[in-house]
């Protein structure tokens, strides 16, 4: 009898594939970094064949390097960057134009227009987010607007709309499956998460026809089967559900008041906060974290656009580390007291500033300043973000007493320290860094039967290093004070 399960976890810079057992232990993961483009200042966009044939391959490469056949798996849960959006053809599958990037913010006037006449409060309401290029809604409104045809072709219905999550089950059922799931759908500015549907008037707000829109289901759920013709086999897939939601349930954060932080590309920290939606009053995000049988759990959000992503611009553009890794040795060699502050900036600023028109900056450099400073900037930069979240959160009455991490990022001991101290936060690091697969794969196991209900999750997860403040509070208040000031200056600019 088949009884593997393999999670899609379709990542902004890689896509991997993890095929698990019935008890939920990850047996073998396969991985593929995945290139972006940035062909004018502020737009980030990537290639949506190159996004499956990604994930395609790392599905073969698992399946391979345990000697499975395609058979042997009993249910497929897909997990993936969120807001990230494409349109494509309804006949032919083929897509009108590159995924436009979650980080991209080629729509920030659009954004602020909307801020201008007054709507942000009824946005918020109605989806929990704000007015920010982030989302996918004013990013589908520019590709209607921008492509020759495209509007006339959407309101004919012969285009469909998705995030990632949606584009994967259109690819994998051979076109046969246009749908979503709420914790995607609650990423796009168009998805009411209070009457849990496509909101009407905000389809008339951006201007979007309904006829492109896809079916939104609970997280676990029966979405589709695999074409034969992709895989070789009919493969169920029971669960969809977007990257940091899905982490949220890896870190086993399933009672209100619980959070984790995750640092990929960018970070994003999320607490529970159970069957309420709680409006944030200084700038979280409110959303879906998952609805399972018609029930819905909402969390509170903050979201960092760069975090590793920094530590990529260190490797890619300024070529002063080869690896991400190496950054761990350099800061050993500076301190949090140095005088050289990095504000990560380059897709502007997320939580609690969103400011999508604000550039990177680099304040306090000496003629000392070299690798070992920028490294150590690089990282701070991330724990102060951090800093940034945790406040926020603690303003809107929630206190985090200690924070679970996970991520690509969180494999630096040396940054885990810093964030603990900076932020002034216990910090635990979860067993394995995968908490994002892990979450697909456990409402897949939900749904087949494997586990009864959420709270088996507990006894999967398991605690790994822990890592305590040992900065005096003081210390680690004066140096988050002055980036404030720096935040502050840099947004006083306005360069
Ligand atoms: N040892 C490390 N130190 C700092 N950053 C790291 C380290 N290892 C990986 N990263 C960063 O983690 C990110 C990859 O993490 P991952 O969770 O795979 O991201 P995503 O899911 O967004 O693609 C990269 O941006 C990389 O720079
Ligand atoms: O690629 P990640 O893991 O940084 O996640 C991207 C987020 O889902 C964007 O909202």
């Amino acid at each position: 009898m088949s009884k593997y399960i393999l999670a899609i976890d379709q990542g902004t810079t890689s896509s991997r594939a993890i095929i698990y057992n019935s008890a939920l232990q990850a047996l073998t993961t396969a991985q593929q970094e995945l290139p972006l483009s940035y062909p004018e200042p502020g737009w980030v966009e990537q290639n949506p064949q190159q996004i499956w044939q990604s994930v395609l391959g790392c599905i073969k490469q698992a399946l391979q390097q345990l000697a499975l056949k395609p058979t042997d798996i009993a249910a497929i849960g897909i997990t993936n960057q969120r807001e990230t959006t494409l349109l494509w053809h309804k006949a032919s599958g083929k897509t009108l134009y590159p995924a436009i990037v979650w980080q991209d913010r080629r729509t920030a006037k659009q954004c602020q227009q909307l801020k201008d006449t007054g709507c942000e409060p009824m946005l918020q309401q109605k989806t929990g987010l704000l007015a920010d290029p982030y989302f996918s809604a004013t990013k589908l409104g520019w590709l209607l607007d921008n492509i020759p045809g495209a509007r006339a072709l959407a309101e004919a219905g012969e285009l469909c709309f998705g995030t990632v999550d949606c584009y994967l089950l259109w690819q994998l059922t051979g076109g046969k499956v246009h749908a979503t799931d709420a914790s995607n759908a609650s990423r796009t500015l168009l998805f009411n998460i209070n009457s849990q549907r496509w909101d009407d008037e905000l389809l008339q707000l951006f201007d979007i026809p309904a006829a492109i829109f896809p079916q939104v289901m609970d997280n676990a759920a029966h979405f589709g089967i695999t074409d034969p013709h992709i895989l070789g086999a009919n493969i169920p897939i029971l669960s969809m559900i977007g990257d940091q939601q899905a982490a949220l349930l890896g870190q086993a954060c399933i009672s209100p008041g619980m959070s984790k932080s995750t640092y990929g590309t960018g970070c994003f920290a999320v607490v529970n906060t159970g069957a309420t939606v709680m409006l944030s009053q200084h700038k979280l995000l409110s959303t879906l974290a998952w609805r399972l049988e018609g029930q819905s759990t909402y969390a509170l959000e903050g979201s960092i656009f760069m975090a590793g992503a920094t530590v990529q611009w260190l490797r890619d553009k300024l070529g002063i580390i080869q690896q991400a890794s190496d950054t761990e040795a350099l800061a050993q060699q500076s301190s949090y007291q140095q005088t050289e502050l990095l504000i990560p900036a380059f897709t502007g600023l997320g939580t609690p500033y969103w400011r999508p028109e604000i550039n990177a900056a680099l304040f306090g450099m000496t003629r000392d300043t070299g690798r070992a400073e920028l490294a150590t900037a690089a990282l701070c930069s991330v724990a102060y973000q951090s800093r940034d979240l945790l406040s926020a959160m603690l303003k809107d009455g929630v206190r985090v007493d200690s924070l679970r991490v996970d991520g690509g990022m969180t494999a630096n001991r040396w940054y885990l320290q810093a964030l603990a101290d900076l932020s002034q936060t216990p910090i635990t690091r979860c067993h394995t860094t995968d908490t994002t697969a892990l979450g697909a794969a456990f409402l897949a196991a939900l749904q087949l039967g494997y586990v009864n209900n959420l709270t088996d999750i507990n006894r999967i997860w398991q605690s790994g290093e822990q890592f305590q403040p040992v900065l005096p509070a003081d210390s680690a208040q004066a140096l988050y004070q002055r980036w404030q000031r720096a935040c502050k200056a840099l947004i006083a600019l306005e360069l």
